[in-house]
Parts: structure tokens; C-alpha cells; sequence
């Protein structure tokens, strides 16, 4: 069953999505991609992962932090009437876990009382999996009384990262991306007394960060993000 849609007032199911600036991301494939092709990787993932959110039931506002907001506008122009919103990332908080920072106010500002997570760098990501995730969240966050977890983390393929989060948005939760994220964002769950689940499905487990990531994509999808074409949504 999907969430209540709250579109039109406060509250509901907010989709925070890290974007890094258009020049320095990707930088680990760099050995397979020069920086144009990089950048209009960058940008044709960023713009799959906010269409799968703008069209996934549940999820009622999508919020992009970025420091680069020139990079994320021209990016997300196809995608912006459809009623995404660019948050800049300011320059004294640098770094993934402050932007998430920056995002979780962003949201709460906007009466989210539940944030997603979700990096712009998940090429298989299908409004599926999104659902999936939700359906594994706590109905009511922070209450997992009803069933459901209040924390749900997608981990990534070798099981070691977190490529979406789900959690109650005014939670006294530390975001803890970087080395290891998966079972430190367990670890943080549980020290805020919220029961957490991990979930691996292929759509939410595969990012693209080495060249082995990139190496085991589907051939067409390689093509298309080689020439910065939209992946087809599911
Ligand atoms: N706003 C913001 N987003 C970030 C930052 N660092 C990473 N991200 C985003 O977080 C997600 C995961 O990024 P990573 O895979 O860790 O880093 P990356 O920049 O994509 O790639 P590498 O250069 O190889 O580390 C992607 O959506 C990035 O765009 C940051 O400092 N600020
Ligand atoms: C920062 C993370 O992602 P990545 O593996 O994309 O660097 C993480 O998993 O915590």
C-alpha cells in the first residue's frame, strides 16, 4: 500500500538527493571516462534517479542539495517543472553527510515528517524499488508498532555501502555515509532506539563509483551514459 499523498500540504515522504558539483564527481572513473563524458554521466544518473522519485507512489516532494546549483539546474531542467527543488549546499558545510544535514532541515522546514535518501548515482533504480523500500518503512515513522522498520537501509552490492536511507525525519539520527556506511548506519539506528532493516535488491544495490561498476552494467546502459542519453524508466 502506498503513503498518503501530501502534495498539497505539510507532512509526508520527502526524497533528499545528494548531488556533487559538475566537475569533481566520479573522479574513481576516471581511468574509463574523460571529464566530459564523466559530467554527462553524472548528470543523465542524477536526472534518472529524480524521475524515478517525481513518478514513485509515495514519495511527495524531491529535494537536490548541491553546492553547484548552476550544474544541478541545467542537469534537472527537463525534470524541474514536474516539481523538484534545488536546496544550494552552503560553502562553510561541505562534504556528503553535511549535505544531507542541509537536506534534512530543508525537509523538516517543509513538514516532512520522513525522509528518503537516495543518491543520484543508481542506474537501475525503478519506481519498484522505491515502493519496496517504503513498504519496509514503519507506516508511521519512528512507530514500528504497525510493522515495518523505522530505519531501512538499501545496502549496495558488496554490502558495505548505503545507496538509500530511509528514516523519521526529526530522528536524532547522524548520517554516517562514507566507509562502511551500511552497518554504521545499523549501529547509529540502534543507538537512537529505531529498529533497522537492511534491504539488497538490484535496482537500490547498484551504483556506480569504480570501474568494475561500470564494467558490469548492462551494455545499453553503458551506451546511453557514455553519450549522457536519459535512461528509459521501467
Ligand atoms: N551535495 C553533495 N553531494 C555529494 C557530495 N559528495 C558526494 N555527493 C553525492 O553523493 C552520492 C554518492 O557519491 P559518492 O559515490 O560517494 O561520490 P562521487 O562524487 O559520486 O564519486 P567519487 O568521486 O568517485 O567519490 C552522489 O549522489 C554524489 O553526487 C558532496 O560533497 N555534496
Ligand atoms: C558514500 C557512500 O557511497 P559510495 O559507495 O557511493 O561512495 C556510502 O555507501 O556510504
Amino acid at each position: 500500500m502506498s503513503a498518503p499523498d501530501h502534495r498539497d500540504g505539510a507532512g509526508g515522504t520527502v526524497a533528499v538527493v545528494p548531488l556533487r558539483d559538475g566537475v569533481s564527481g566520479k573522479s574513481r572513473l576516471a581511468a574509463a571516462l574523460d571529464p566530459a563524458a564523466r559530467r554527462r554521466l553524472v548528470a543523465a544518473l542524477a536526472r534518472h534517479v529524480v524521475a524515478v522519485l517525481l513518478v514513485s507512489d509515495g514519495v511527495d516532494r524531491v529535494l537536490v542539495v548541491t553546492a553547484d546549483v548552476p550544474f544541478a539546474t541545467e542537469t534537472l531542467r527537463s525534470t524541474a517543472p514536474r516539481g523538484v527543488e534545488i536546496v544550494p549546499q552552503p560553502a562553510g558545510r561541505p562534504g556528503l553527510n553535511a549535505a544531507l544535514d542541509v537536506g534534512r532541515d530543508a525537509a523538516v522546514a517543509r513538514g516532512a515528517d520522513r525522509l528518503l535518501v537516495a543518491h543520484a548515482d543508481l542506474p537501475l533504480l525503478a519506481p519498484d524499488d522505491v515502493a519496496a523500500l517504503l513498504d519496509a518503512a514503519a507506516p508511521t515513522p519512528g512507530d514500528d508498532a504497525r510493522g515495518g522498520a523505522p530505519v531501512v537501509v538499501a545496502t549496495d552490492r558488496h554490502l558495505a555501502g548505503t545507496n538509500l536511507l530511509v528514516l523519521p525525519a526529526t530522528a536524532n539520527f547522524r548520517f554516517r555515509f562514507g566507509e562502511a556506511s551500511r552497518a554504521a548506519h545499523v549501529a547509529e539506528a540502534e543507538r537512537a532506539d529505531l529498529r533497522p532493516v537492511v534491504v539488497r535488491r538490484p535496482g537500490t544495490a547498484v551504483d556506480l563509483d569504480t570501474v568494475d561498476d561500470w564494467g558490469e552494467l548492462p551494455r545499453a546502459v553503458r551506451d546511453r551514459l557514455r553519450h549522457g542519453l536519459d535512461l528509459p524508466l521501467p
